[in-house]
């Protein structure tokens, strides 16, 4: 299988304190491959920097055949993004919000609401097209975010933590969806997680970071037998002795302790 995306010794240091280590990887086209790392880990550091986001301090990138440090124009153009924090227009219609990006991304003028049509179909917003974004759920705002991301016809589309904020049963439509451009539209697709169940069920490949580097890599079945644990969640726990869950709690804990402390000096 052909690689559409390639990471060769990639690095991002910040002054002294080095945020992602010597990464490389292969994503195969029409694969879904899954970003995995507890908080800090580098996983939004290592995204911004294959969406060109974000300068490398040494290393290589390679989307759809384009260098994404010298062909920044061609590699943007092979991509679409959905970060965590949303970016749409609240005040303009779903409709309007694509138009916009359309237009960014100079998709020619003919062939505009066309593209726009099977965009919000494959999410199924095409009949809610002419609703504010202020009055969608959560949900709606992220499938509207992803067919946003798909105007420009990219190959590969980046998910930064797609699901994060959504209750289980939009979670699992919003899967739903993924799985389906993925196996109707052939996308390739990266996505970060914390979910492991999540990543568990869609994954083709899976990639762990912590402290920066990989600590394991591969198929579900083969990071479950060299861990030799009965799930993805278990060999994650082996690999960087902390529950991922817990981590994002701990996180909380710490914030709400901060937060405390800052009230009490107040006083
Ligand atoms: N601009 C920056 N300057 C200095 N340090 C940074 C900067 N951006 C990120 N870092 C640090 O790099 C490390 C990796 O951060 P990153 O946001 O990539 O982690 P992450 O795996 O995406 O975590 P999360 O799930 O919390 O978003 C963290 O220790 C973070 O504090």
């Amino acid at each position: 299988m052909q690689n559409i995306l390639s990471v060769q010794s990639l690095t991002k240091k910040f002054d002294d304190f080095t945020a992602v280590k010597e990464i490389s990887f292969n994503v195969e086209a029409g694969s879904i491959f899954a970003f995995l790392g507890p908080n800090g880990a580098g996983k939004s550091t290592t995204i911004k920097m294959l969406t060109t986001v974000l300068k490398p301090t040494s290393g290589e990138i390679s989307i759809n055949g384009f260098n994404a440090l010298k062909e920044q124009d061609k590699a943007r153009a092979s991509f679409g993004i959905v970060f965590q924090d949303s970016s749409l227009d609240e005040e303009l219609t779903a409709y309007e919000n694509i138009v916009y990006h359309a237009v960014i991304y100079k998709v020619p003028k003919k062939e505009r609401d066309e593209r726009i049509r099977k965009a919000l179909e494959i999410v199924g917003l095409w009949n809610r097209r002419e609703d504010y974004v202020k009055n969608y759920s959560g949900g709606m705002k992220r499938r509207l975010e992803i067919a946003r991301a798909l105007v420009h016809y990219p190959k590969i589309l980046f998910l930064d933590e797609p699901t994060v904020g959504l209750d289980p049963q939009t979670r699992n439509s919003i899967w739903d969806h993924i799985k389906k451009l993925n196996e109707e539209r052939n996308m390739t697709i990266f996505l970060t997680t914390h979910y492991m169940e999540e990543a568990e069920a869609v994954a083709d490949q899976i990639a762990i970071i912590d402290h920066g580097k990989i600590i394991e890599s591969g198929t579900v079945e083969e990071i479950k037998k060299r861990t030799e644990t009965e799930s993805l969640e278990e060999a994650f726990l082996k690999l960087t002795g902390r529950d991922i869950r817990d981590d994002n709690d701990s996180g909380n804990k710490v914030r709400t302790i901060r937060g405390m402390r800052r009230r009490r000096t107040r006083h």
